[in-house]
């Protein structure tokens, strides 16, 4: 059998899903891959990448990344609007898949880095954006935790808990 990812974290931009994992990576000693990166690696600033060549061309090479990277026995985190994509929706289908969510007030800060160019016009773009996508992360994560409130260690100490729950089910 083929490998596949360990557990795999989705939700809207700016819950912590990237920080999250850095944490569980070193929390579960398993390797880390973030799609969001594994694009920038290749391909530079995904805010350059959108202006220059448009979101079709960015979603291209983000699934590419995504593709791969569920075949790894690693941690794998994507990208906000990863999971729009059919093939992604297809390929999470019996893997542990886990969504970070926060509230608009909380993620008004984490977002004003102008690095997220769906969201760079505030917080209307980014709550309009999530309440889209809602119904599709919902239907594909098991567990949802929110981040609003809660800080990085213990996010990740919950969802090492679940997983280890998982394990014994
Ligand atoms: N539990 C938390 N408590 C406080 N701040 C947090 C928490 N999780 C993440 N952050 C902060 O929010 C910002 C965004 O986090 P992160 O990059 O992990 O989000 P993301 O979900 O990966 O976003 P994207 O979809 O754009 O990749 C960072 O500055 C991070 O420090
Ligand atoms: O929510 C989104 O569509 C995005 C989120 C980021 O993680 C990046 O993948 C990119 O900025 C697009
Ligand atoms: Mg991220």
């Amino acid at each position: 059998m083929s490998d596949r990812a360990l557990l795999v974290l989705i939700g809207a931009p700016g819950a912590g899903k990237t920080r999250t994992g850095k944490r569980l990576s070193k929390l579960l000693g398993a390797p880390l891959i973030d799609t969001d990166s594994t694009v920038v690696s290749g391909h530079g600033p995904i805010a350059k990448i959108f202006e220059e060549h448009g979101e079709p061309h960015f979603r291209a090479l983000e699934r590419a990344a995504v593709a791969a990277a569920l075949r790894e026995p690693a941690i794998v985190t994507l990208g906000g609007g990863a999971v729009l994509d059919a093939e992604t929706q297809a390929d999470l289908e019996g893997l542990p898949v886990v969504q970070l969510t926060v509230r608009p007030d909380a993620v008004e800060k984490r977002i004003a880095n102008g690095k997220r160019p769906l969201v760079s016009s505030g917080i209307d773009a980014w709550a309009a954006l999530v309440a889209s996508r809602q119904p599709i992360y919902d239907r594909l994560s098991q567990l949802t935790i929110d981040t609003s409130d809660v800080p990085l260690d213990s996010v990740a100490v919950r969802i090492a808990d679940w997983l280890e729950t998982r394990r014994h089910d």
